[in-house]
């Protein structure tokens, strides 16, 4: 189990070593075009899971936009500083 804010240290790392395999190195490669749409696609989710599913896999659903969110984010460079100034 990891923090919000672990798994956007853990991104971080991956994005500066570039590990084989990982893929978060594949998805910040893919650019903003695909990095876009897996947001939309896991928001949909999230929201489908909301409506008709378990709790369970709403909570997966959510685990996942919270990943995919973070991608874009450090794909332009931004840390959670610059989100949280606005919460
Ligand atoms: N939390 C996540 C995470 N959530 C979702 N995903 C990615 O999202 C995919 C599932 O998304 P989809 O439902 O769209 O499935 P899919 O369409 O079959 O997947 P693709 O064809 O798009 O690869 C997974 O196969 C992962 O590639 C994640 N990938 C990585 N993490 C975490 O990120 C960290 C770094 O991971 P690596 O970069 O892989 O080392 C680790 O802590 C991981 O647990």
């Amino acid at each position: 189990m990891k923090t919000f804010d672990e798994l956007f240290s853990e991104l971080e790392q991956r994005a500066r070593t570039r590990p084989e395999g990982s893929s978060t190195v594949a998805a910040l490669d893919a650019g903003v075009h695909a990095q876009g749409k897996k947001v939309l696609e896991e928001a949909g989710e999230v929201w489908l899971a909301a409506e008709h599913e378990s709790d369970e896999n709403l909570a997966e659903e959510a685990s996942q936009l919270l990943y995919r969110l973070q991608v874009i984010l450090l794909a332009r460079g931004l840390t959670l500083g610059d989100v949280y100034r606005y919460l």
